[in-house]
């Protein structure tokens, strides 16, 4: 069955002065907000990295079919992710971003980057096989590491977009002024990026708020990114619309790290329902989400313990995999590990030190085990 626009009854609402704002600066004028799908990007993670090109051109062609305007296709840990510490990709990245620049007729293909994990010639790379969008992250109270990428970005005529991540981990204000030194940079769209799924409702909309305040002003465009671990992605992304933000991150089937992002089809659908345009039509991304990546991915993310203590205990939602092997392999509880990666405070970056924490758990174990058995 093909659902189409005309079909669904619209809820009616008042209109917010900050959604009228926020309307007139998104890009585009024919639609509200643009989402920006993330499957191949964030996804992934998800996947351990292991997407091959078939499934990227059959994902690209399907969201650009649905009238989705951006997709992001980097290695889960952006432009350069490909190593030991990360995981390595099946396919070399330039060759899935040109493989998904081939496929899109519509879609801006985006790249992610993390400074000092990929450098300015990384990117320049991505450039030239076809990325129009550069994703610039960093840990959210350092956005100063990125000032170079937004220059080198803006002077090869990328569309620049500056990702916080871990925004639940500091202050509005303190985000606020990690926004204005993207801008200031070069930032076009700064996004909130709650990295752990660990904001819950006011926690997102105070921050987005924050943000919207500091840079709006400028005509530059504030973003969401969601993870699913508390449940709030779509909750939050609802929030974040209503309090200024124009782009909005999402991820077919939630096919991201942790418990997933927030789904790309229930953006869509929530979205419609409220009657704020997003310019997607609403039966092929639920084809896309059910046909084209159902039915690669090897395991749903989910809420589970591991997951949910990630977003409890405010943990980047890429730890989740490295945490299941470091278990797997020192023989001790996921969600132990992780809840002590949130008492530790660990940042992207850091992924080695889940091993530290594994082997620490083991010893205590180990030390229980004696001291059970009577051994001193
Ligand atoms: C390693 C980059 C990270 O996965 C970016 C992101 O999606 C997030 O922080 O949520
Ligand atoms: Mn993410």
């Amino acid at each position: 069955m093909t659902i189409r626009p005309e079909d669904v009854p619209v809820v009616d609402r008042e209109v917010t002065e900050t959604e009228v704002l926020a309307n007139a600066t998104a890009a585009g004028g024919e639609r509200d907000l643009r989402i920006t799908d993330s499957t191949l990007r964030d996804g992934s993670h998800a996947m351990s990295h292991q997407f091959t090109e078939e499934q990227v051109r059959g994902v690209v062609s399907a969201l650009d079919r649905a009238g989705v305007q951006a997709i992001e296709v980097t290695h889960g840990d952006g432009l350069g992710g490909s190593s030991f510490n990360y995981g390595f990709s099946l396919v070399d990245e330039l060759d899935l971003i040109r493989a998904a620049v081939d496929e899109a007729t519509q879609a801006k293909i985006a790249v992610l980057m993390l400074p000092g994990l990929a450098t300015v010639r990384d990117l320049k790379q991505a450039h030239a096989v076809g990325a129009s969008v550069a994703r610039i992250a960093t840990h959210c109270t350092e956005a100063d590491v990125s000032t170079q990428h937004f220059g080198e970005a803006r002077a090869l005529g990328m569309e620049t977009v500056g990702f916080l991540m871990l925004s639940h981990s500091t202050t509005p204000d303190v985000l606020a002024r990690n926004a204005r030194t993207m801008v200031d940079a070069g930032a076009e769209c700064v996004y909130v990026v709650d990295s752990a799924g660990a904001l819950i409702l006011s926690d997102a909309q105070e921050r987005i708020t924050a943000v919207v305040e500091e840079v709006g002003r400028d005509g530059a465009q504030v973003g969401f990114h969601g993870h699913q671990n508390l449940s709030m992605g779509v909750a939050n992304s609802v929030l974040a619309y209503q309090n200024g933000a124009v782009q909005i991150d999402g991820a077919l089937c939630a096919l991201g790290a942790g418990a997933g992002n927030s789904p790309t089809e229930v953006l869509a659908a929530t979205f419609e329902r409220m009657g704020i345009r997003t310019g997607i039509d609403l039966g092929e991304v639920l084809s896309a989400a059910e046909e084209v990546v159902r039915p690669f991915i090897p395991r749903l993310p989910w809420m589970d313990r591991s997951s949910i203590t990630q977003g409890y205990a405010g943990v980047y939602s890429s730890f989740l995999l490295h945490a299941e092997r470091a278990a797997e392999r020192y023989g001790v509880p996921a969600h132990e590990i992780l809840q002590k990666v949130g008492e530790y405070g660990y940042v992207g970056g850091q992924e080695d030190m889940i091993i530290d924490i594994a082997l620490e758990l083991a010893q205590e174990k180990e030390l229980g085990d004696l001291a059970g058995s009577g051994v001193r």
